[in-house]
């Protein structure tokens, strides 16, 4: 497509949306559930040919040399279908979050002021090569009463495009508009311009990504965004730590997925515990072929791990690949995150019940964890049911946002025609 086609093709998504999301708002949970169902029934149906679809998205990432963590988030399997197939049967079962009148006071007057639980209109998605992402963000989007447009990364463009076609079907089994959930067919970042800058279609925009994408949309977005951006974060070991446990934590928080945004990137180690805790993680770290990458003192106990740079500090490897830096103070931990991380999650391991809440209180991140790793960042975990992403925005939503997040709440008001002055 051409620029200017592709003006024109969102400006078609993004009528289509608005149309669609004023039916959706209005829907009533029996038949959003119900499409979810069906959309979870298609992707039943339709396993060959999604699985088909994902084997040309593989074999071209292959061919341009993806990264094997960035694979694993790729692929589409029988186990992912399930899980998607899962999600969507546990959200169709989850209570509808819309339309709740909650917080009602009655006014001396007898007025009765409540708030009540509203879609936030059309939503649009940004997102990486990672085709569950579809069906969860979709699948979130419908039973909060929202439309939805939704742009995934462009190695994912076979899975999204075939994706999108059960969830059509879907929304026609449940007589919902076709229209309420679109997927962009096209891997032109023109159409992300035009998607951030749509303020007449689109209500809010949910940016998934790391660097690259903040860059465009800190220059370009005129929609509000709830920014869901990179994870740079890191692991305390403190003075007071139980050494067992920091061990398992931080080969949980680095080993778990390489791949996502909640992984740790950063190990931080208090100098009193530095010696017994290190070496022994450090070769079970290797033993897993995670790169290591030390300060000095880092490296006067671990020889073969390379030089950090400052450059270390700041990078979200997304990949088996650890920074790790010997402090001597729990206010030197807290600086440094507070300095190079990207305030999404962080943990400390210690048994001081000072030092925890310090640690929580003090750094400015989404999630602040206390003896837990770091990979624990994830709405399903947080018993949300399921998550659009995690927010590192401070408004309107911050860490794993679930359904609540995908709402907002109006003022509603109700008299018996009590009047002012
Ligand atoms: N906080 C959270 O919940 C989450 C955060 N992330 C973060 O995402 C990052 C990893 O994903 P990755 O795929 O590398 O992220 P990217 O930022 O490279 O890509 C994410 C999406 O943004 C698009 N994009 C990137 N740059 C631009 C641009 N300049 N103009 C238009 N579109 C753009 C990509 O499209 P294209 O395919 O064309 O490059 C893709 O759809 C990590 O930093 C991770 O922490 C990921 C998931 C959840
Ligand atoms: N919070 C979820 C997803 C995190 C996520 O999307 O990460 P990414 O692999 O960067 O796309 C999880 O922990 O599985």
């Amino acid at each position: 497509m051409k620029s200017l086609d592709i003006s024109e093709y969102m400006t078609q998504l993004g009528t289509r949306a608005r149309a669609a999301s004023r039916a959706i708002a209005r829907a009533d949970d029996t038949a959003k559930s119900g499409a979810l169902r069906a959309i979870a029934r298609g992707l039943q149906a339709n396993r060959d040919a999604l699985i088909a679809a994902n084997a040309i998205d593989l074999a071209r990432a292959r061919d341009n040399g993806l990264e094997p963590a960035m694979l694993d988030r790729l692929k589409l399997d029988d186990k992912a279908l399930s899980r998607m197939i899962e999600g969507l049967t546990q959200i169709a079962g989850m209570p509808d979050p819309i339309g709740e009148i909650t917080e009602v006071k009655i006014r001396p007057n007898g007025m009765r002021v409540g708030r009540m639980r509203v879609p936030l209109g059309v939503i649009g998605i940004i997102y990486e090569s990672r085709p569950n992402v579809t069906i969860d963000a979709a699948a979130l989007c419908l039973k909060s009463g929202n439309a939805t447009i939704l742009r995934g990364g462009s190695e994912a463009i076979e899975s999204n495009v075939a994706l999108g076609a059960v969830i059509r079907a879907g929304l026609e089994e449940a007589g919902l508009p076709s229209d309420a959930i679109q997927v962009i067919e096209t891997t032109d970042r023109a159409a992300v311009g035009a998607l951030v800058t749509a303020t007449e279609y689109v209500d809010v925009i949910v940016p998934r990504g790391g660097k690259r994408l903040i860059a465009r949309l800190t220059e370009e977005a005129r929609v509000p965004l709830i920014k869901h951006l990179d994870g740079n974060c890191h692991v305390y070991v403190d003075s007071a730590a139980d050494l067992a446990q920091a061990h398992t934590i931080a080969l949980n928080a680095k080993t778990y997925r390489f791949g996502i945004c909640g992984a740790m990137e950063t190990l931080l180690v208090h100098q009193s515990v530095v010696t017994d805790f290190l070496p022994k993680l450090a070769a079970e770290l290797r033993a897993r072929e995670v790169e290591l990458r030390g300060c000095e003192r880092t490296r006067a106990l671990l020889p073969d791990a390379a030089v950090a740079t400052q450059e270390d500090w700041f990078t979200e490897y997304a990949a088996p690949v650890l920074a790790i830096k010997v402090v001597d103070s729990l206010d030197e931990a807290i600086d440094h995150i507070e300095y190079y991380g990207s305030h999404h999650t962080d943990s400390i391991v210690t048994d001081s019940v000072t030092h925890a809440r310090r640690f929580q209180r003090e750094v400015d991140s989404a999630s602040v964890l206390v003896n837990l790793p770091t990979c624990f960042a994830d709405g399903f975990e947080y018993g949300l049911g399921a998550e659009i992403g995690i927010s590192t925005n401070k408004l309107h939503a911050r860490g794993p946002v679930g359904l609540e997040g995908l709402t907002t709440l109006k003022w509603v008001l109700d008299g018996e025609g009590q009047q002012r002055g």
